[in-house]
């Protein structure tokens, strides 16, 4: 057993600088480093390398990826996605008080009163985020299980998209379409003997879209999972005359345990067993085609899918599967789990954050929901970005 010598430092700089060409010293650039090893792959009857005209160490490699990542001006010019303010879909909490509430599984976000709110709204619009999704937090005497204040004219949603839009008639407003936040069972549709029932529960959701579309909603984006309910929403908007009115759908909602921050923040965690009879089960890719294939053909504008992070696989399959306009929801559960790791200084918030967004991209989505809207824009005023 022998030691073998380590490199001098001096020929360990010399390779680590060979990225500056200014730098290095041309007579190691056959890289003889006296360490006295006793293998050199230029040398002998059959060598690994060769060298070129000038003496130096030469792989004979014609493709070389790394030439178009050779300055941040040459990434620039061939980055194939690029996340801009405009894609977000800025999700906000809403509640019938006036003062704002902390979420505690979703440091940095808020349930906000509807004055709050606004202003939020008017900071993100001049970071270019237009787009919201808004969620209310409804008072339990409120909840019933036909969910009736999903379409109370002077609920808070309604009141709360008559604001925005009468401040920033550009802006674009969604609104949810899912009984749950008015449920006193916590579950997205009617619940009768301990089922949740399809077919009642698109009968609420037809009179909760058209007063949403009352209010002034430019989107409105099904969230229940029910079968049948784009077509039937698509039909009560256009027999009140919102033809103009889109339909995000939510085609391939998963049954996820990262929705538990969101449940957190407006109380509606179900109030018995688990949503599995509704949104798809997380072991199913194929199945998400048929949402796609069924929501198209119902009038959907938009088809999202939801959670994000572990769901790029789908996203991709939609989008190679659908020419409509694809949306990846950022959901409350991927937001915490970032949050918590860079909280404890594991990892650098905002590269971890912008790398997400742009995979997003990567993998599909054209719209991505995200509580990190506001977040991401500014730093990508930031940056000079935009
Ligand atoms: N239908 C309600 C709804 N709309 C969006 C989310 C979750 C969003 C998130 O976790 O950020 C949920 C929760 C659920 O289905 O239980």
């Amino acid at each position: 057993f022998s030691v073998v010598a380590p490199p001098s430092v001096g020929s360990t700089t010399a390779l680590s600088d060979s990225l500056n060409p200014d730098s290095i010293d041309k007579t190691m650039r056959g890289i003889d480093d006296e360490s006295g090893f006793d293998f050199d792959p230029v040398a002998g009857e059959n060598p690994a390398l060769t060298r070129n005209n000038k003496g130096e160490v030469w792989v004979q490699q014609r493709a070389r990826p790394r030439r178009n990542r050779k300055s941040a001006t040459m990434r620039g010019m061939v980055r194939e996605n690029i996340v801009t303010p405009s894609n977000f879909i800025y999700p906000l909490f809403i509640h019938d008080e006036d003062f704002n509430q902390k979420i505690e599984s979703m440091p940095g976000c808020e349930r906000h009163s509807l004055d709050s709110m606004l202003k939020e709204v008017g900071e993100s619009y001049d970071l270019g985020v237009k787009t919201f999704v808004l969620f209310p937090k409804i008072p339990d005497e409120l909840k019933t299980n036909m969910g009736v204040e999903a379409y109370n004219p002077e609920g808070i949603i309604p009141r709360a998209v008559r604001m925005i839009k009468e401040a920033y008639p550009d802006s674009l407003v969604c609104t949810d379409v899912a009984l749950d936040p008015y449920s006193d069972q916590g579950h997205d549709g009617i619940v009768v003997d301990g089922k949740i029932i399809n077919d009642e529960t698109i009968n609420q959701l037809c009179k909760q879209v058209v007063c949403q579309a009352r209010a002034g909603a430019d989107i409105v984006a099904p969230s229940d999972m029910m079968d049948g309910r784009v077509k039937a929403i698509r039909d009560a908007l256009d027999s009140e005359g919102f033809t103009n009115v889109s339909i995000l759908a939510y085609t391939a909602k998963y049954a996820s345990a990262y929705y538990g921050p969101f449940r957190d923040a407006l109380d509606s965690h179900p109030g018995f067993g688990d949503k599995k009879t509704y949104q798809q089960d997380p072991a199913n890719g194929r199945e998400a085609l048929i949402e796609a294939a069924l929501d198209a053909a119902e009038g959907a504008d938009m088809l999202m899918v939801k959670p994000g992070m572990p769901y790029l696989d789908v996203v991709r399959r939609l989008k190679d599967n659908s020419p409509l306009p694809i949306a990846a929801y950022h959901v409350s559960g991927e937001y915490a789990m970032i949050k918590a790791a860079c909280e404890r200084g594991w990892l650098d918030e905002k590269a971890v954050v912008m790398e997400t967004l742009t995979c997003f991209k990567r993998a599909g989505a054209d719209i991505i929901l995200t509580y990190y809207a506001k977040q991401a824009a500014q730093w990508i005023k930031d940056d000079g970005l935009y």
